[in-house]
């Protein structure tokens, strides 16, 4: 009761919370697509919807980690094994990736994962993270995301590491890698994604000055493609797949490795140190009191 306290989300909402957790509960859940017609089910997990569009070889994939899709551990899991799930699928070619919580992408990291843990937590945390990035980062399929909320910092990093990002015009739909607001710093594959991005000027100041873009400012920086009005977010999203999808699919593969293959190696080539400079940065005693400051202020915000 208490998480649901939590919640901002309609009636509706909940009760289709309540059916996913009693099935999720019952072992890997599916159901019929709605109206499909073409054998392809929605599957996915507690966290995770998958509905896959056989005909177009379309699968839209939606965040629910209430109250604000933050990358829990499970959430992560959850991620990786969707996205195994469909890379095996031969049918598959594209992926929308999006959320299912209204006004929120992700808020990134979840901060409950880096507070007042313990060492092999945070070495675990940190391990799902990596796992998640390369195969997302690094995925055959194209991934478009549809940004209709909230996403800064790890939320921020999932939208750069697909191949084309489309946002939601609404100033509270803030996008950046903002750490340093949080006294933390973000690790080197964070900036490598924003600097393929975004070019090093940018991320530079982005990054020291912790900047959350609103959409235009998104859009003209270059952290998003393209701002549309709410509500056309996922048509948007969509449409760009028509035109990825139109590339043979062994052309855009070898070109999208050439171009992000040296970025995934370097992480690749020292995840284990990677691991241990996460769990030392985080075990400071000054790094766990900003967090939980920070953590404060976001709890307080609404007394
Ligand atoms: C020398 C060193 C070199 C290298 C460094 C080495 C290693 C690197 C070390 C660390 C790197 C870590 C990289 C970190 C990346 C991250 O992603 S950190 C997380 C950053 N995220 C944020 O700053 C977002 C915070 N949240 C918000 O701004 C807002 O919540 C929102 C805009 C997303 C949504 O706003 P609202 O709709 O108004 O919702 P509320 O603010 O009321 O929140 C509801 C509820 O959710 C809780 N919450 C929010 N965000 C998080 C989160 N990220 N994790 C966990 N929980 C979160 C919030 O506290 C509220 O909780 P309750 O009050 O309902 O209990």
């Amino acid at each position: 009761m208490a998480l649901l306290a939590g919640l901002r989300v309609p009636a509706r909402s909940l009760l289709r919370a309540g059916a996913r957790l009693r099935d999720a509960a019952l072992g890997r859940w599916e159901r019929a697509a709605g109206g499909g017609g073409d054998g392809a089910r929605s599957f996915g997990s507690q966290r995770v919807l998958v509905e896959p569009d056989a005909a177009t070889g379309v699968a839209v994939m939606k965040l629910w980690n209430p109250p604000v899709n933050s990358l829990s551990l499970d959430l992560l899991t959850e991620l990786v094994i969707s996205l195994e799930k469909l890379e095996n699928e031969k049918t598959f070619r594209g992926i929308i990736l999006t959320s299912d919580l209204p006004g929120i992408f992700s808020a990134g990291l979840d901060l409950t994962e880096m507070c007042g843990r313990n060492p092999a937590h945070y070495a675990e945390y940190w391990k799902a993270l990596q796992e998640l990035w390369l195969r997302l980062y690094q995925t055959h399929l194209v991934v478009i995301a549809a940004i209709n909320g909230a996403s800064p910092a790890g939320g921020c990093l999932l939208a750069l590491s697909c191949d084309y990002r489309v946002l939601a015009d609404n100033p509270k739909f803030i996008i950046g890698l903002n750490e340093t607001l949080l006294g933390i710093v973000a690790p080197f594959w964070f900036k490598d994604t924003m600097i393929n991005t975004i070019g090093h000027r940018a991320t530079e100041r982005a990054l020291q000055l912790g900047l959350l873009f609103r959409p235009a400012e998104a859009l003209q920086v270059g952290v998003v493609d393209q701002v549309v009005p709410e509500g056309q977010v996922q048509g948007a999203a969509l449409s760009a797949m028509t035109q990825w999808l139109a590339i043979p699919d062994h052309a855009r593969q070898l070109t999208k490795s050439m171009m992000r293959k040296a970025t995934a190696d370097r992480l690749l080539t020292q995840r284990e140190a990677d691991i241990q400079n996460f769990v030392s940065f985080l075990s400071r005693d000054s790094i766990q009191k900003a967090l939980q400051v920070y953590l404060e202020k976001l709890r307080q915000k609404k007394g």
